[in-house]
């Protein structure tokens, strides 16, 4: 392949420092600015992205183009830069931080975004380029991203070269090669990349609604002549997914408590709770509190859940979420986890939940920036802590009652082999395969579950385009 030669001084320019500053004015710009503090301060893209659409005087449509563009960015990293480096003659390592982002987000744009003409994508990274460069630096983007153009129908997945699957997955679906040889030495070659191809994709919007107040059928129907394109969730009876919801946090119902917003997976772990009327409930890592406010609408007013995080600032996301929710049998209470059993006395909860912190590499899909920052080590380090979770979560069961363990991860380290050790050391405990009739059938008609279900579901992506899941219901059988 051609490659064209870089010109101009590629150092940053003075001017380079004022990117950021002060407010974007369009889409693109914000997009530079975030991806820019992501890259160099290490920031969340999520957070910094809010933090500068709530700044910038953006339109809906161009808000949505920014987040777009800085969350594609993001996830197809590896991929973008496979091919850049191609055309960039002395080496992406050697441009400016800024110029290497704002060559990213074009190329992004470029391939993965079909709807934007390929010269407003050159006219406006030209005009970036300007703005915060010299006409060197302007020049030299201008010329990459046209030869980028011209050879554009050369630039296909199958024109990838790898030495062998695990790169090949890593360039095509741009996923790091340690994670993508770790999960084909758990799952083999075609079910990874059926995971990695998923967790690229969009997450639609998850709603579920409040069995206390409304129906499934009447928060259809609302959404539905508001234009929204809705259906029914496979996996839960409470559940909707809006595939175009990208703004219903501030929906009117939102407000009013009739449904939340939570994946389809994650509504699982309260169904698969399943509490008696008046059971008392324990959230041991509640926060923001999504599974302790299904647990309390599944009690109907009785019982209590008690929803602790480490956290204190968080305990108000819970509070705002009980009242926004109508539920009087939630508390929301701050404490280590791991010294629970100080707070509670032995043997008191009919439920114990544990939704461990982990590596999240099952929300990859809503947080890319997971696959670029995590490491091996992370998960070692997240598995030893979950494992004490455990063990102070397991004291606290009352005879009879249910432990449930759930991540959103895929990774065995963190799930399986975490409840199999668990289990070793805890023989009064024992997994519980007696679930729902309706979850069990969904789950065996989409081939997750066979005869041998025991109890533990690992829920990949790519199985009903959900998050990556994991949920283990024990029970306390001495
Ligand atoms: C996976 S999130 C929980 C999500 C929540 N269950 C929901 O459905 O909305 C994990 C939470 O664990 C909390 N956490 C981490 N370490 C903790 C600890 N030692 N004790 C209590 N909470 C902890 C974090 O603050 C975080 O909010």
């Amino acid at each position: 392949m051609k490659q064209p030669k870089s010109t101009g001084n590629q150092q940053g320019s003075r001017s380079a420092n004022r990117l950021g500053k002060a407010p974007a004015t369009s889409a693109r710009e914000l997009a530079l600015q975030v991806l820019q503090e992501v890259a160099e301060h290490g920031a969340y893209s999520q957070i910094s992205l809010n933090q500068r659409l709530q700044q910038a005087q953006l339109s809906g449509v161009d808000a949505g183009l920014a987040t777009e563009i800085v969350y594609g960015t993001i996830q197809r990293k590896r991929t973008i830069d496979y091919w850049l480096i191609r055309y960039v003659a002395k080496g992406i390592d050697k441009l400016s931080p800024w110029v290497l982002q704002l060559l990213r987000m074009s190329v992004y744009q470029l391939l993965y975004l079909e709807r934007v003409p390929d010269h407003a994508i050159v006219n406006e990274a030209v005009n970036l380029a300007k703005k915060y460069g010299h006409s060197g630096i302007s020049g030299m983007v201008n010329g990459i991203l046209r030869a980028m153009i011209r050879q554009k129908a050369d630039i296909i997945p199958e024109n990838i070269e790898a030495k062998n699957a695990i790169e090949r997955i890593s360039f095509m679906h741009s996923y790091p090669k340690w994670l993508v040889k770790r999960l084909v030495a758990t799952y083999g070659e075609q079910v990874t990349e059926a995971i990695c191809e998923a967790s690229n994709l969009p997450a639609p919007a998850n709603l579920r609604i409040n069995p206390l107040v409304t129906s499934r059928e009447a928060v259809m129907e609302t959404l539905e002549e508001e234009g929204y394109n809705v259906r029914l969730s496979l996996l839960s009876s409470l559940g909707i997914v809006a595939l175009n919801g990208g703004h219903l946090a501030s929906h009117r119902d939102h407000i009013a408590g009739r449904f939340s917003l939570q994946d389809e997976s994650s509504m699982l772990v309260a169904e698969v709770a399943n509490p008696k009327p008046n059971s008392q409930v324990l959230d041991l890592c509640a926060a923001p509190g999504g599974k302790s406010m299904h647990l309390a609408q599944l009690l109907q007013g009785t019982g209590k859940v008690w929803a602790n995080d480490i956290h204190p600032h968080k305990q108000t996301l819970i509070e705002e979420q009980a009242v926004r929710l109508s539920l009087s049998n939630v508390e929301a209470i701050v404490g280590d986890a791991l010294q629970i059993s100080e707070r509670f006395a032995p043997d008191s909860m009919d439920v114990v939940l544990l939704d461990a912190p982990c590596s999240g590499f099952g929300v990859i899909r809503r947080k890319p920036d997971i696959k670029w920052t995590k490491s091996a080590a992370d998960i070692v380090e997240i598995a030893n802590l979950q494992r004490q979770l455990l063990q102070e979560a397991a004291k606290l069961v009352k005879r009879g009652g249910v432990l449930l363990y759930s991540t959103c991860t895929i990774e065995q380290l963190e799930n399986e082999q975490q409840i199999t050790a668990f289990l070793a050391e805890h023989p009064q405990y024992k997994l519980d395969s007696n679930w729902s009739e309706s979850i069990l059938k969904v789950l065996a008609d989409n081939n997750v579950i066979d005869d041998s279900f025991n109890g533990m579901l690992q829920l990949l992506p790519h199985h009903f385009y959900t998050d990556g899941f994991f949920i283990a219901r024990m029970v306390r059988t001495d």
